[in-house]
This record gives C-alpha cells, structure tokens and sequence, in this order.
C-alpha cells in the first residue's frame, strides 16, 4: 500500500525539556533536541516505523514545501526511515517549532511560527509536482497549517480534485484555523476527518461541551462525506464516528515525554488501520496505542513492537449511542 503525507508548513521543533520553568524568569534548561516535524512529516515517520515494526507492506511517501537553507534534518530523518522524500525546496529556512516540555506540571507549551513566503509560482510547481503522485497513492494525508501565500481554500480544493470520479485514493486530513474551517464548509470533505475539539469548536464557531454536542457535530460532517470522524480529546482520549455508530476511546496511563505529535500518532494509526480493513473500533485502539507510545517519547517515533503491542489491550473503548 503506497501512502504519502502532505506538509505544506512543516516545522524544525525545538523541544525544551525545562521542569518547573516560569515566563519572564532566567530559566535553565537541563536538556533540548531537535527533530524534523510537521504534521505530514510526522504522520510519514510514525507510518515508516510501523510499517518496519508490523511487516505491514507500506510504502511511504513526503512531499510539500521544504526550505532548502535546513533540509538537512529531514533528509536525515527521511533517510533513516526509508521515506521517499518528494519536497520541493523554497528559498529561505523552514519554520521553528518551540516546544516548552514541563513534566513537573505535566504541560507542554507551543510556539508555532508563521513558516516561510510561498509564491504563486512555487505553489503551482508543487502541485503539479504532488497531483499526479497522488493519484497513484491508496491514502493522502494531508496534515497541518498553510504557509503564508498558500490560499486557505487549498486543501478544500485538493480534495475535490482528488476525489473526483469517486475512485481517487482514501484522503485523511487533519488541520485547524482558517484552513479547517474553508474544508468544513466545502461541499466534498475528506473520507477522514481528525481535528482536536478545540480546532473543531473554532472552525464550527461554537462551543461543543457535552458528548451529544460532539456527536452531533461529528455526524454534520458524516451528512458532507467524511466516513471517519476522528475527535481528539488530549488525555481525555477521543471519538471516532462513523455512519454506523460511534465508539470512544480512553488511553492508558503512560509516563509522558512530550505530547507533541499525539495528534499526528492518532493519524498513522486511523490510517495505517483503514488501509490494513480493520474495523473503526480496532482502529480507534490501535490510532490511540499509537498516540500513547508516541508521546513517551521525543520526536514522532513509536515505542519497540512488544510495547506498542502491550498498549493496545490497555485502551477502554466505550460505545457511544
Ligand atoms: N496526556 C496524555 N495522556 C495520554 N494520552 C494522551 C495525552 N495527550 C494526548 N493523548 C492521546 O493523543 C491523542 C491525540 O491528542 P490531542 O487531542 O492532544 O491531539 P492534537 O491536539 O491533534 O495533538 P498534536 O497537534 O500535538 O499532534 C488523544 O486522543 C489521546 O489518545
Ligand atoms: O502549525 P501546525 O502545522 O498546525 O503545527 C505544527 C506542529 O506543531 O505540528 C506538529 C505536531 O503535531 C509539530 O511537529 C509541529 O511543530
């Protein structure tokens, strides 16, 4: 099964583990590292490591934008993951991501920079070098924030083209802002949906407090087209919705590293679990084990097989009516 990712803005995340650390004091930090991220990235290298793992046949595509000044920690990441990387570099550095890692308070702070310029010109190089490969995949991803100079309609308009004839590849999307909200209101959404309540409550423009509030929600989306509804609640787990029911998901108590990338974890799992024909429940525990071995760790990395294995039969699952 051939899958590739999609980051338009992927990020150089800075993670800084500082414990106890307080905005406007000299904090010392004991440890930092940096990873090649982005939603799509991530999504790709969590999707590489289970691939290797499973001996489930995936073979792993990324592409979008990459500033050609700081490649080199993705093509290294790429590299080491057996990833086909099909980026198109740009002029300039790709963004940083800084994340602020407090285990003390259990927190995890995100600076999330705008990213680099994109031309006309250099998004047309990049579509028409992505549109042609993504017809040949079996899932597209399309994961994360647009660069500034990327319309927000773009994703919205991705789907339509590749969804045309009813017969393109299976295409997951997970964004938030204004990105999420043009997709929302876009006649054809993506197969599958994985927006965090919060990305959901902004882009609806209303509070979704109750879980018959995000049920609801979930099933407008299903009425669009969407066949999977992922949810993500942070620690309180998540919903995944479907035309014929609903199940929710509680994750295991885990030692938390870094949340960063629970999201993108969630996605490999919904993914790599619809093109494998399991069921939305099997999937739901599966996109959870993954988020929750993701996040002991630094970086989009699974935990060895025996301990993801081990993960699986601590998610609960409930049914939702
Ligand atoms: N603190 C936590 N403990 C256990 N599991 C967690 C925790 N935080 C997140 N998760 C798991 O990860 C999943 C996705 O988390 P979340 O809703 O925060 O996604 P997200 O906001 O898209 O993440 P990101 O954008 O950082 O990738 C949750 O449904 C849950 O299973
Ligand atoms: O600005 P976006 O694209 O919404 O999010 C970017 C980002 O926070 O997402 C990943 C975690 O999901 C990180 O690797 C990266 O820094």
């Amino acid at each position: 099964m051939k899958v590739l990712t999609v980051t338009l803005n992927p990020a150089l995340d800075l993670t800084v583990q500082a414990p106890g650390w307080q905005p406007g004091a000299v904090n010392v930090v004991p440890r930092a590292q940096t990873d090649a991220g982005g939603k799509g990235v991530n999504v790709a290298a969590l999707l590489a490591d289970w691939a290797a793992q499973s001996g489930e046949a995936l073979s792993v595509s990324a592409g979008g934008f990459l500033g050609a000044g700081n490649a080199s920690a993705f093509e290294a990441l790429f590299r080491e993951r057996g990833i086909a990387d099909v980026f198109t570099r740009i002029p300039g550095e790709t963004r940083l991501g800084v994340k602020i890692v407090d285990p003390q308070a259990s927190s995890t702070t995100d600076f999330n920079l705008p990213g680099v310029q994109v031309s006309a010109a250099q998004l047309e190089e990049m579509l028409g070098h992505l549109s042609g490969l993504a017809r040949q995949q079996d899932a597209v991803v399309l994961a994360g924030s647009l660069p500034p100079g990327v319309p927000p309609d773009l994703y919205a308009r991705a789907v339509a083209a590749l969804a045309q004839g009813g017969s393109g590849p299976l295409l997951a999307v997970d964004t938030s802002g204004p990105a999420l909200r043009e997709l929302l209101q876009a006649e054809r959404l993506p197969q599958l949906l994985k927006p965090n309540i919060h990305e959901l409550e902004a882009a609806l423009g209303r509070l979704l407090p109750s879980d018959a509030d995000r049920l609801d929600a979930a099933r407008e989306l299903l009425a669009r087209g969407a066949e999977w509804v992922a949810l993500s609640l942070g620690e309180e787990g998540a919903w995944l919705v479907w035309e014929g029911g609903a199940v929710r998901a509680l994750p295991p108590r885990v030692d938390v590293v870094s949340t960063v990338g629970a999201g993108d974890a969630m996605v490999a799992g919904l993914v790599s679990a619809r093109l494998a024909g399991l069921d939305p429940a099997a999937a739901l525990r599966r996109a959870t084990a993954f988020a929750a071995g993701n996040i002991t760790r630094l970086g989009a990395k699974l935990p060895p097989y025996d301990e993801l294995m081990a993960l699986h039969p601590q998610v609960r699952l409930q049914k939702g009516c």
